[in-house]
């Protein structure tokens, strides 16, 4: 004898663009993102007993996405992903929850001839603004807002040394290296009981946004890194200190290897240690640093 254990259906991947036209200035300002959204609720007969009177087809999800986009605000994508997951807990009695994840892309409007342009924009690298939102009927709304793929570069200004030496060791220590890394941080806001106190937030989250941006920049350009451990948790304690609202800072970062390349075969070439100018870039294998950094009362899961 089986029995569901858990289940979630929707629909991923819906691609929705939607632009804003001023009519009195002209300029036009747009917003892309990448949508999923994931019901759940009594839906159990739908897998066991072929009952499909309980499933809102995810082809109507999709047409609610497009329709949520046209009525409603996309921006802040936080605002956007409560309002959609909260229309789904609404509107069908028998759904509990709706998970929406959204991923925005970086349309940057251009500057031409040193002026914004009104309706033309660059998409910025691979970078995304991300949030998942978690609507729970009776319980409340969860968000957790994220930066994917920001890559970073240092050519100097990160050091690593001092770690344990055994006999699996074959690392130098270093006192200057190159640290590059593409950024994925996650910041989750303490629970909002209702879409009205989402609402009343709104503005915060883009301010958030910002905050987490520079200061993941700014600490990555100025600390001089003892390590991505150490880089990476004084940006958490940054954020958390500058927003209240906020529960916990992820990070995770892969460590993006240079390595020194030995040229000396060529005619006595000079370059390594402080000589090193041509290095070879490595794709794999990374090293993956991730934390948590929590408020001093947070249960740590270490
Ligand atoms: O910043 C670093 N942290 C590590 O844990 C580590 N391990 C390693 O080989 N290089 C580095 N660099």
């Amino acid at each position: 004898m089986s029995s569901l254990a858990a289940a979630r259906y929707g629909k991923d991947n819906v691609r929705v663009y939607k632009v804003h036209r001023d009519e009195r200035t002209g300029v036009q300002t747009v917003v892309e993102m990448t949508v999923c959204v994931l019901l759940e609720g009594d839906i159990e007969t739908s897998y066991t007993k072929a009952d499909n009177s309980v499933v809102v087809a995810t082809d109507s999800i999709k047409n609610t996405i497009y329709i949520t986009a046209k009525q409603q605000p996309v921006t802040p994508p936080e605002l956007f992903g409560s309002i959609l997951g909260t229309h789904f807990i609404e509107k069908y009695s028998h759904i509990h929850a709706a998970h929406v994840n959204i991923v925005t892309h970086r349309w940057v409007r251009m500057n031409v001839d040193g002026k914004p342009h009104p309706h033309s924009f660059v998409k910025e690298s691979g970078e995304t603004r991300n949030t998942q939102v978690d609507v729970h009927e009776g319980k409340g709304i969860d968000i957790k807002s994220t930066i994917k793929d920001l890559t970073v570069l240092k050519s100097t200004g990160s050091q690593f040394h001092g770690f344990l030496r055994d006999e699996f060791t074959t690392l130098k220590e270093t006192w200057d290296r190159i640290l590059s890394t593409d950024v994925t941080a996650d910041w989750q806001w303490r629970r909002f009981n209702s879409l009205s106190e989402v609402k009343s937030n709104a503005h915060k989250f883009n301010n958030a946004w910002t905050i987490a941006r520079n200061t993941t920049l700014k600490t990555f350009a100025e600390d001089n890194s003892a390590s991505v451990q150490a880089t990476m948790y004084k940006m958490g304690e940054i954020i958390l200190a500058a927003e209240p609202l906020l529960e916990t800072v992820d990070y995770s970062l892969p460590n993006n290897h240079y390595f020194e390349i030995d040229l000396s075969w060529h005619k006595g070439t000079k370059n390594t240690g402080k000589d090193a100018e041509v290095y070879a870039p490595q794709s794999n294998p990374n090293g993956l640093i991730k934390c948590t950094v929590g408020r001093a009362n947070h249960k740590a899961r270490l």
